[in-house]
């Protein structure tokens, strides 16, 4: 702190020399005498200092008149006494000092009278060393000295000393020495009276006197070493010159001191003037940038807001001073938004960057925004200062610039740039994930015949009508887009299987192929299409690419209007597996080309029927009898499984309920039922109605389950097993052994049979390994308590092992092979005719 800004209170002389108003004049000076002190307060009986009393008072006195030193100093006294505030800075009390021409004042507190403070109080604590200690004596402005014989009464001298304004002189001594008499010795004469003696006698001797080149420093040390109030100045010769008095080199000091003064005050006012003309360049900026500026404490209160954040927002000041920033809030930047935000606030004390926010309005807008953590010296943070512009309009450019250079003008499907990232992402998800791809390259056939015939605009109808057909069509994992001409891409993710893409590709080619209206003229386009697999045909996208266009090309070499795979395996398989797929279609449809057979389950014991197995038949009329395990695996696929699977039943119940009702078969019919058809919504109602409808009991069928469907943890699997099971109907695990059965797991099954798979039986006479894992099933099943059948039975070795082992019942060639209905059902007689039926 500069000495300038301490207050009176920290310098101040806390004992007050005073009397009361009534003190006589003789007794006040000899108080002051005795204290060695040049004024006195004088305070009434209510305590308030009503005036003062100074040496330089004492030189106006008749000191002749003997009744005076009686009189009341209240009559002599100076007043008003100044008083100022302890908490006045030095340089206001230096100022006031000088206005009123005074040097002394009382310091008030709140408890009163505090002290005294002088103007040489002040001067003195301004730590003056350092420049009178360069300053030598002559340099101090005094008037040359005044000598007064010693023989002159000190009367004479006092009345000297006031006409000449000076507060001491120097006496002339007969032995050719100096000595002093000062302001002091007037307080002598009034509390004494005048003295007898010549101011010879009277005076202090001798005069203490030093060389004009003396420093002020050294003046100073010697005037309160020798507790002395003045110093001769003597010439290079040594004739006096001057009286150097404490007072003169007060004075000097107080003139460096005025003048330093003067120079800290206007350095002051420079600095508030220029800060004055900051504030007010601060605040036209405020008022009159573009960018938004809003100012919040440090708990994030708004305090004030700039009228371009009232323009960019819609708020108006007032709707948002004292609320927070959070009503600006979009929600469109997710919570670890804000507390990367809130971190870099806290420890950087700075975040830039993009935010979305919400106008009063609702509309949104983008704002770059910058904002500022504003600390105190203690590091807490007392403001957040956020500037922002609103590049909303420059955002949506950006955007529309970013779609036009990823996308098709003409069409709006992205073009080859954005195709091939996506196409890169989709790889490297599935290079990850293990799932495939499937690329499907478009070029409609004969459309230059359209643009060369119609023109260009018609093209260009033509071309919009295909990209919309396609965005309609593409499945929930594509994507569509034009890469140049008429050539379109597809991209597939997630590709179940090649059938699928098969299916799509098929569909694509029929829709392409209707007719279409271009220009008011009726066109028949149709569309060739390539497809490449990821991974089979190659693992970079742009190889995927080039094979696709490749297989496009044999798809124009093959006649146009088809697709053709890549591989031309897949081609094959492919081709086949959707040929199939419709031609079951149709055998559904047309209820001609598939038959249910039957196959005898029966007791080891006597060979009896006990029950059959529903086998689905398919015999094409070109193909010849397919395999129920081919034509399955599509029907799983597609979904033609339902209706295929509700055909067999209803076709296997009605055979039993006309078994049934003629006595010739009171045993279960056994019906295979895939996992899909299980998972199918609504399963267990369909396969209840089925049974009702066909009027035969729930217990007189048995579902065939595999062992890895039953086994489907987690599928809701086991919950429709369950409802099955709770309905009656009697459940078995089919191809039992060849999964991964669990024997706890198996016994929370709903299931009340097995069945041993064929493969343990066809070598079970020769081979010990499977003969040991039939009888270890055998074992299981007697301790579970489960029924169990063995299938594939075709010898006489297998039943005779199996009949020792302790299985009851069997299923094979060695007894009978499935057959068509009437075949099973004349043995059904056959069997009803030798014994009765079971
Ligand atoms: N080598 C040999 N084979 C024998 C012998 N005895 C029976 N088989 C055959 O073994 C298969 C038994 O059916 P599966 O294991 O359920 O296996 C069935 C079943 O999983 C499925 N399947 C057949 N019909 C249907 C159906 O209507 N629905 C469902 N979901 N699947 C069916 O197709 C599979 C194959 O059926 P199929 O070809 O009819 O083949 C039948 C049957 O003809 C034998 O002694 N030796």
């Amino acid at each position: 702190m500069s000495p300038l800004q301490q207050t009176v209170e920290q310098i101040l002389s806390p004992d007050i020399l005073s009397c009361s108003p009534e003190t006589s004049v003789g007794e006040a000076a000899a108080i002051m005498s005795s204290r060695g002190c040049g004024s006195i307060v004088v305070i009434d009986e209510a305590g308030t200092a009503v005036g003062i009393w100074t040496e330089t008072d004492a030189l106006d006195i008749d000191y002749r008149d003997p009744a005076i030193r009686l009189m009341p100093v209240s009559q002599l006294m100076s007043h008003p006494v100044l008083t100022v505030p302890h908490t006045l800075s030095l340089h206001e009390a230096t100022a006031l000092f000088r206005e009123n021409a005074i040097r002394h004042a009382l310091v008030t507190g709140p408890k009163g009278y505090h002290g005294m403070i002088s103007l040489t109080d002040i001067v003195l604590n301004q730590g003056t060393e350092s420049f009178i200690g360069l300053r030598r004596v002559e340099t101090v402005d005094a008037p040359p000295v005044l000598i007064i014989d010693g023989s002159r009464s000190l009367p004479e001298a006092m009345q000297w000393m006031r006409e000449a304004g000076r507060d001491a002189l120097v006496v002339a001594l007969d032995d050719g020495e100096y000595g002093i008499v000062t302001q002091r010795d007037v307080l002598r004469l009034v509390t004494e009276g005048p003295p007898d003696q010549p101011l010879g006698g009277l005076c202090s001797q001798p005069l203490v006197a030093v060389g004009r080149h003396t420093s002020l420093l050294q003046a100073r040390r010697l005037l309160i070493a020798r507790k002395i109030r003045h110093l001769g100045v003597v010439n290079d010769e040594g004739v006096i010159e001057r009286l150097l008095g404490f007072s003169e080199i007060l004075r000097s000091i107080e003139q460096e001191f005025m003048m330093e003064l003067q120079q800290v005050l206007s350095e002051r006012d420079k600095a508030l003037l220029e800060t004055r003309q900051n504030l007010l360049l601060a605040d036209k900026v405020f008022e009159s940038t573009l960018d938004g500026i809003m100012i919040t404490d440090g708990d994030g209160i708004i305090q004030s807001v700039n009228p371009a954040f009232c323009r960019i927002t819609g708020y108006g000041s007032g709707e948002v001073i004292g609320k927070t920033p959070r009503l600006l809030n979009s929600g469109r930047q997710p919570g670890e938004f804000y507390e990367y935000f809130w971190r870099c606030l806290r420890q950087e004390g700075f975040w830039q960057g993009e935010m979305v926010n919400r106008r009063k309005n609702g509309l949104l807008y983008t704002e770059h925004l910058s904002v500022t953590a504003i600390r105190d010296p203690d590091g807490r943070c007392r403001h957040y200062v956020a500037v922002f512009s609103d590049i909303t309009q420059r955002k949506q450019a950006e955007e529309r610039l970013h779609f036009l250079a990823n996308h098709d003008a003409l069409t709006g499907l992205p073009n080859r740039t954005l195709f091939m990232e996506r196409l890169q992402s989709a790889i490297d998800r599935a290079s990850e994930s293990g799932e495939r791809l499937a690329l499907l390259f478009i070029d409609l056939d004969r459309f230059k015949l359209v643009n060369d015939t119609l023109g260009h605009l018609a093209g260009d109808e033509l071309l919009i009508m295909v990209a919309e057909l396609l965005r309609e069509r593409i499945p929930a994992h594509g994507t569509v887009a034009r890469l140049s001409g008429d050539e379109f891409i597809l991209l597939i993710e997630n590709v179940e299987s090649v059938r699928q893409v098969a299916g799509l590709a098929q569909s694509l080619t029929e829709t392409m192929s209707s007719e279409k209206q271009v220009s008011g003229q009726n066109v028949f386009v149709s569309a060739s299409i390539g497809i490449s697999l990821y991974p089979d045909d190659g693992t970079m996208a742009d190889i995927l690419l080039g094979n696709a266009d490749a297989a496009m090309y044999r798809a124009k070499e093959r006649g146009k209007n088809t697709f053709q795979f890549y591989t031309t395996d897949m081609n094959a398989s492919a081709l086949e597996r959707l040929r199939l797929e419709y031609a079951l279609h149709r055998a559904l449809a047309q209820n001609e080309e598939l038959e249910v057979w039957y196959q005898p389950k029966v007791a080891l014991a006597d060979g009896s029927i006990v029950g059959a197995e529903a086998l689905v038949r398919w015999t094409h009329p070109e193909l010849g009898p397919i395999a129920p395990d081919r034509f399955i695996a599509i029907a799983e696929e597609s979904s033609l499984i339902g209706m295929l699977g509700e055909w067999v039943l209803a076709t296997a119940c009605s055979a039993l309920r006309s078994w049934r009702e003629r006595g010739l078969l009171m045993g279960r019919m056994a019906v295979n039922i895939s996992g899909r058809q299980l998972k199918l919504g609504g399963i267990v109602e369909t396969i209840c109605r089925i049974l009702d409808d066909a009027g035969v009991p729930h217990g007189s069928l048995e579902l065939e389950v595999t062992e890895s469907v039953a086994m489907e943890e987690g599928s809701g699997m086991i919950d429709v097993l369950h409802r099955l099971k709770e309905q009656g109907i009697y459940l078995s695990i089919d191809d039992f052994g060849t999964g991964y059965s669990s024997l706890a797991y198996l016994k929370r099954l709903p299931v009340s049979g097995l069945k041993i798979d064929r493969s343990f039986i066809m070598d079970l006479h020769r081979d010990s390994d499977d003969a040991a894992i039939t009888a270890a099933i055998v074992s299981i099943a007697q301790s579970l308590g489960l029924d169990l059948v063995a299938e594939g039975v075709e010898r006489v070795e297998q039943r005779d092992f199996l009949l020792g082992k302790g299985c009851t019942m069997a299923q094979g060639y060695f007894f009978s092979p499935p057959l068509p209905r009437a075949e099973f059902e004349a043995l059904l007689v056959e069997q009803a005719g030798r014994r009765p039926c079971r």
